[in-house]
């Protein structure tokens, strides 16, 4: 067992600039400033919450040393779930289907691709959503957006949608049960490999809460689960965020949109990997119709500055539409397209394609259109079940695994 000592306010430490600390980030400005009153959570979290660590850091650990195999061509990455967990999918049976999708999905690229995958579910902590609004207007009632049930409901009425502080320790039962669940699976055996945990870290009260310095390397650990990523939202200059996990020690994504400069990601490439660890970082572009304009010079800022970065693409987010019945959905063309246009602009620069970031899930479900043509008749049935993004089912999710294999083959 790794000793761990909890944090000291006094205990700060010196990173690349100045000084940090796993709540330096609380001077920075942030959306959910308007949200909760920082007094509240505080006393919240330091009165109520008891919340012990959900991953070990051997096991963090593991997840890097695996992520620089990845770096160096000799694994794929693959990290897929749900756009938003929710507490009523928390029971035996829905978490082992998830745990058997993720675990087939990467058995079926291993066989293809002749390459052991490094797999990590978008679970166990994957309960807090930014919105492109943070309100909106429902029946002529204006309300909180659903921000992920570590904020408040779904439902969509205007107590559902107030934000709860209890709810930060519900989101965290949750997460344990996941990684509970996750233990009791792997030593079943069903598990032929390890599945690593990972989410959008974008509640900094909580992501803070869980963090421990090691005493054994000094370093501080997010033990929220193995991996967590920065969203597009969060990715600018001053970010809170950005302040937060530059004292990490975990390996991190970063979700790259098209308005992503090559001159910030050069800087946030620096931030988070002052020492450039191969696998620490994981670019995950998400870049829609704009990858031809907008990835051929981030490449070019990243392999001059010479960041051993893993680049991972994610082409679900920035193909996202609502439809003429006002339904968000995807159509599988636009995503295999994006997979295709990565994998040649990626190859032309000699670039490892290390994998894919997908929204998908075990259920009978049908959110993303197979075609373009099919995405007006994606409706609210019985099929689309999401209470945030539409993901692929089992059958697209194979597809879109299929297009990346045979893309990615061709470079080699
Ligand atoms: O999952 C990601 C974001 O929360 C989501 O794409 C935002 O969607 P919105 O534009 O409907 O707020
Ligand atoms: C919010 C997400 O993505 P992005 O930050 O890329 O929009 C997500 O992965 O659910
Ligand atoms: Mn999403």
């Amino acid at each position: 067992m790794e000793k761990l000592k909890n944090f000291d306010y006094q205990d700060c430490q010196i990173t690349s600039k100045s000084i940090w600390s796993p709540y330096t980030w609380e001077d920075k400005t942030d959306w959910y400033d308007e949200i909760y009153d920082q007094q509240d959570y505080k006393r919240f979290l330091n009165e109520e919450a008891v919340m012990l660590p959900l991953v070990t850091v051997a096991d963090v650990q593991r997840l890097q040393e695996e992520l620089v195999d990845v770096y160096e061509g000799k694994k794929l990455y693959f990290q897929a779930g749900d756009c938003v967990e929710l507490f009523e999918d928390m029971n035996e049976i829905a978490l082992k289907d998830k745990f058997d999708f993720l675990n087939t999905i990467s058995d079926y690229m291993q066989v293809l691709s002749n390459k052991p995958v490094v797999t990590l579910g978008r679970m166990g902590g994957q309960f807090a959503k930014p919105r492109t609004s943070l309100t909106e207007e429902v029946k002529g009632v204006t309300m909180y957006s659903f921000m992920g049930q570590i904020f408040n409901d779904y439902a969509p009425n205007i107590w559902a949608r107030q934000p709860q502080l209890q709810r930060i320790l519900w989101a965290y039962k949750a997460s344990q049960m996941v990684h509970e669940h996750l233990v009791d699976y792997t030593q079943e055996k069903h598990a032929n490999r390890t599945l690593f945990t990972s989410h959008e870290g974008l509640h900094l009260p909580y992501e803070s809460s869980l963090t421990q310095q090691c005493q054994d390397s000094n370093g501080y650990y997010n033990l929220s689960s193995h991996f967590q990523w920065v969203g597009m939202r969060s990715l600018f200059e001053d970010s809170a965020h950005i302040e937060f996990y530059r004292g990490i020690e975990n390996p991190i994504g970063i979700k790259v949109g098209p308005s992503a400069t090559p001159a910030l990601l050069d800087q946030v490439c620096t931030v988070l990997n002052p020492r450039n660890v191969p696998g620490k970082v994981t670019l995950i572009l998400r870049l829609g119709d704009k990858v031809s304009e907008v990835l051929p010079n981030l490449i070019k800022q990243v392999k001059s500055k010479g960041h051993k970065v893993i680049w991972v693409s994610d082409p679900m987010h920035a193909n996202t539409v609502k439809n003429a019945q006002g339904v968000k959905t995807r159509s599988l063309d636009k995503i295999k397209a994006e997979v295709k246009q990565v994998s040649q602009i990626l190859r032309e620069n000699h670039c490892y394609f290390a994998g894919l970031h997908l929204e998908a899930s075990p259920d009978n479900i049908y959110e993303c259109a197979d075609s373009c043509d099919l995405m007006a008749k994606v409706d609210l049935g019985k099929a689309y079940q999401t209470q945030c993004d539409p993901r692929l089912n089992f059958e697209q999710a194979i597809n879109v695994v299929s297009c990346f294999i045979n893309h990615s083959k061709k470079g080699s």
